[in-house]
């Protein structure tokens, strides 16, 4: 074991079982404070650079009494999900990541009386690659979202495979927007949740949590989206409340003026992926009306869809053609372990490290230099691959034409909103023969039970009848 790790201070007792006492070392405070203070300046000289000033919200590292941090987690335990309950909680440091509740507006400068409605999605990879270096002809076509899925469900993670593509979503199209957040709405996984005044009222845990309730959503929803009118209840009352929602999450996605420097990264006229993925139940309804590329709406550059996606993007190789790049870099680190400081491996996330971002060629010359940008690069791509979308939005008053901030209209109403985005902290480059594993695995899952049970039981005139059954309604 690492001598490093032989005080007995940086150990604490874990639990016992009948014959096993098991004790875990824990970071030093110092290397804790590190890490935190890295997430730090990774949003501030990266994310905040990409995405603009008031979408990322990079915080403080704060100091909290030991004997608080203790009680507040004896507090928590019980609302903890199970599933989440093997992590334990750093109560040794002292340390903590002080955050603005971006399930509050961020417009305002003074705290908000008003009802707040928050959604958030977790919109995951918006691309398909099209690089040379994917051995798997399938990854381009279907996107990683829609093949992960399959293996979600068959290990157990969520009870049934979600219509949600993320593809959808990035369109830019309007209807291919609202179908992708139905989707959302009726299978969220952990890619949406819904708060009222801070309060988690839609989104599930785990595979255990109980099924969507639409009617209850839209009991809650119903007082923001139709204010005054006695829009009675019952099915009606539900779809009028969720097309409300769906339309001004669309506008909210759509909108923003906020500059960030995401354009930076666009990559001159190079060919990109198919914009449709063929698991998609929109695409598959495309391709039946003989659309293969559908009328492309794109996003507009100023919104955060479009700046997260550029982020996403800089994962240029693929993890297949990123891997032996990582080999290399490691080869090195093998050969001059001293080095990993003057590479930035863990840091420090600054101006030079985000410069080095901006280098988007793909020219292999060999070297170690070459090898590290795109690593570097494929990290922040990942993290812009599993960040989350807050949506804060407020019902305005009477009088806030005079107030200077974003509002969105729906039918009946108008809201004040602000958009942040949260988990911005880069993937450790350690988890790159980890991703490199996973990939295979999802890829072979997909391709072993999806594709072939499609080709050995389905005969294509059934296959054809299928595809008919997807009803496209307008939200
Ligand atoms: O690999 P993926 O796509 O499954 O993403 C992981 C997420 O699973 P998801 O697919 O969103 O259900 C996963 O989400 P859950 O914890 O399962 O809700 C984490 O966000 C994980 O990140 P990290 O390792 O905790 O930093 C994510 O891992 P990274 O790949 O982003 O490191
Ligand atoms: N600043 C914040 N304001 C409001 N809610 C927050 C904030 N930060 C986190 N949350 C809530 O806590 C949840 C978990 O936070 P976060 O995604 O940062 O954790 P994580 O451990 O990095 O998750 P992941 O499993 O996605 O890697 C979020 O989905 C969100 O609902």
């Amino acid at each position: 074991m690492d001598e490093g790790k032989m005080d007995e201070n940086e150990w604490r007792y874990h639990g016992e079982g009948n014959k096993s006492l098991v004790v875990a070392h824990a970071q030093t405070s110092e290397e804790v404070f590190q890490h935190l203070q890295n997430i730090v300046d990774f949003s501030k000289n990266v994310m905040k650079e990409f995405l603009g000033e008031n979408s990322a919200h990079c915080g403080e590292v704060v100091q909290l009494p030991l004997e608080f941090v203790k009680q507040l987690c004896l507090k928590i335990q019980s609302e903890r999900p199970e599933s989440r309950c093997d992590k334990d909680l750093d109560t040794l440091s002292g340390y903590a990541l002080c955050l603005p509740n971006l399930a509050r507006l961020q417009t305002y400068r003074f705290a908000e009386h008003r009802p707040i409605l928050c959604v958030e999605i977790k919109p995951k990879c918006g691309f398909i690659p099209l690089c040379g270096g994917v051995t798997h002809e399938l990854k381009h076509r279907v996107c990683r979202y829609c093949m992960h899925q399959h293996l979600k469900v068959a290990t157990g993670k969520w009870k049934q495979i979600s219509k949600y593509c993320p593809l959808d979503l990035y369109s830019g199209n309007k209807q291919r927007m609202h179908f992708a957040l139905k989707s959302l709405l009726q299978e969220a996984q952990n890619n949406l949740k819904i708060f009222k005044n801070g309060e988690l009222i839609y989104g599930c845990a785990d595979a255990r949590s109980p099924a969507a309730d639409w009617t209850e959503l839209a009991h809650h929803l119903k007082p923001f989206f139709f204010p005054s009118n006695g829009l009675a209840g019952g099915p009606h009352c539900t779809r009028a409340v969720i097309r409300e929602l769906v339309r001004v999450i669309t506008r909210v996605l759509l909108s923003g003026s906020d500059k960030g420097r995401a354009g930076a990264l666009r990559r001159g006229p190079a060919p990109r992926g198919p914009r449709v993925c063929e698991a998609s139940p929109f695409g598959r309804s495309l391709r039946r009306q003989g659309k293969n590329s559908p009328e492309c709406s794109g996003l507009p550059k100023g919104c955060l869809l479009y700046k997260t996606l550029q982020v996403q993007m800089l994962d240029l190789l693929d993890i297949e053609g990123l891997y032996p790049l990582y080999r290399r870099v490691e080869r090195y680190l093998e050969e001059f372990p001293e080095e990993r400081k003057t590479l930035q491996i863990d840091g420090p996330y600054d101006e030079a490290f985000y410069q080095k971002l901006l280098d988007l060629s793909t020219e292999d010359d060999g070297t170690v230099a070459f090898a590290l940008t795109k690593v570097q690069q494929y990290r922040v791509a990942m993290t812009a691959k599993d960040c989350s979308i807050m949506i804060a939005l407020s019902p305005c008053l009477q009088d806030t034409s005079s107030e200077q901030r974003p509002v969105v209209p729906s039918s009946r109403s108008r809201f004040a909103f602000s958009v942040s985005v949260l988990d911005l902290d880069l993937k450790p480059y350690e988890s790159i023969p980890y991703q490199y594993k996973l990939d295979g695995k999802i890829v072979n899952f997909y391709s072993k039970t999806v594709l072939a049970k499609d080709a050995a039981v389905t005969p294509a005139r059934y296959k054809e009848r299928e595809d008919c059954t997807l009803v496209l309604r307008k939200v």
